[in-house]
């Protein structure tokens, strides 16, 4: 059986699909999980947009770019860095030397970069995807930013006739190497159902949240409860050590307890050895935290544990973590009881 749009249509009137609506009243959310792997329903060349762009080849942006080449999808690529696209044409991608060029060539320009100032500049500077966006054409943002940097993008995007979606996603490398990530998408309900097959490559869930900033929303209040979730735990491995406590058997503990989640089981042994291998940069979990305060401003609502939690970060920040998994904020609690 073929996976194509049809197969994934607005989910509360196709149920048979395992979709339902999860907010029947005053928004219309929709919600698709993917109830087989894509290897079950594996998409046949017909199903899919002819030709898909993807800028951004780091951490998240080569697995995810690598898992369509291998589903066959026909992939033209571009990064700042260019060494970085070589993998990927070794693959069979080919390489374009500018987003304007990759948008230009491409039905759907998915777009995977390190924060709000990168994401505009690659989709609205001088040689940006929006100057080779036009009718029939796609732009998928799948970078972390705040709403105001998505809509400023969406903006410049519909300002050519193409169609815009923000699809920030959960999960990090692993599930971008597994296809398991979890897409948080807004905007344009066209694209959304033109680009699900693609998005089905890449992850395991995805979200419709209706206008473009829910998506970037969404996203934020996730990594804001993320990093606090990192950051205590960092604390409680820290003051087990010091008072004398196996810190592996604390691992152990909350494994087998109501605050068991995988990131402290995945985390925690490396974290006990000092051992920080890059996932999910810190730099761009302070830059989340950063917006999440922003967010939460634009309301008024106080979010003292972030902010506490912002504060950390920007200390390991000050250490020379940024490049670190974010794990590794842990050592900014180390170095503070050394002094
Ligand atoms: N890693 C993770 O676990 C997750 C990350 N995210 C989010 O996804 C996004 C990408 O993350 P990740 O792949 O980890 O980050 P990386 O730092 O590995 O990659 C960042 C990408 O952005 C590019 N870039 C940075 N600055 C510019 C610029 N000024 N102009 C053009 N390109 C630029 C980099 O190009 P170059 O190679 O030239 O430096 C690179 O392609 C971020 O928004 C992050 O918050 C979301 C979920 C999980
Ligand atoms: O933005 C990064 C998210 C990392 C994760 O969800 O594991």
């Amino acid at each position: 059986m073929a996976m194509c749009s049809t197969f994934y249509p607005r989910l509360s009137t196709h149920l048979n699909c395992k979709s339902f609506s999860l907010f029947p009243v005053k928004h219309r959310f929709f919600v698709s999980i993917k109830a087989f792997s894509s290897q079950t329903f594996a998409p046949k060349a017909d199903d899919l947009p002819a030709s898909i762009g993807f800028l951004g080849l780091g951490i998240m942006g080569n697995p995810m770019a690598q898992n369509l080449i291998k589903a066959g999808c026909d992939v033209t690529v571009w990064n700042r860095t260019k060494s970085k696209c070589e993998p990927l044409i070794s693959l069979g991608a080919k390489y374009k030397s500018s987003p304007e060029e990759v948008a230009a060539s491409c039905d759907v320009t998915f777009a995977m970069l390190a924060d709000p100032e990168s994401a505009a500049d690659v989709a609205c500077g001088k040689y940006g995807a929006a100057k080779g966006m036009g009718p029939g054409k796609g732009y998928v943002d799948v970078s972390t930013v705040d709403g105001e940097t998505s809509k400023l993008i969406c903006k410049h995007i519909r300002a050519t006739g193409a169609h815009f979606l923000e699809a920030p996603v959960s999960g990090s490398k692993k599930p971008a190497e597994d296809g398991q990530l979890i897409f948080l998408t807004a905007g344009d309900s066209v694209l959304y159902e033109k680009a699900a097959p693609l998005l089905d490559i890449m992850g395991k869930s995805r979200f419709y949240l209706g206008e473009v900033g829910n998506g970037a929303a969404m996203k934020l209040v996730v990594n804001m409860v993320m990093g606090s979730m990192m950051a205590s735990f960092a604390e409680g491995l820290v003051l087990s050590e010091k008072v004398g406590l196996d810190p592996s058997v604390l691992v152990e503990v909350i494994s087998q307890g109501a605050i068991s989640a995988p990131m402290y089981a995945v985390k925690g042994p490396s974290m006990v050895k000092s051992s920080y291998p890059t996932a999910f940069p810190l730099k761009h979990q302070q830059k989340d935290l950063r917006l999440a305060l922003g967010l939460a401003e634009s309301v008024s609502q106080p979010i003292p544990i972030a902010a506490a939690t912002n504060e950390l970060y920007k200390v390991a920040k000050s250490h020379g973590l940024s490049d670190q998994d974010f794990s590794a904020v842990i050592e900014a609690l180390r170095v503070k009881l050394q002094q």
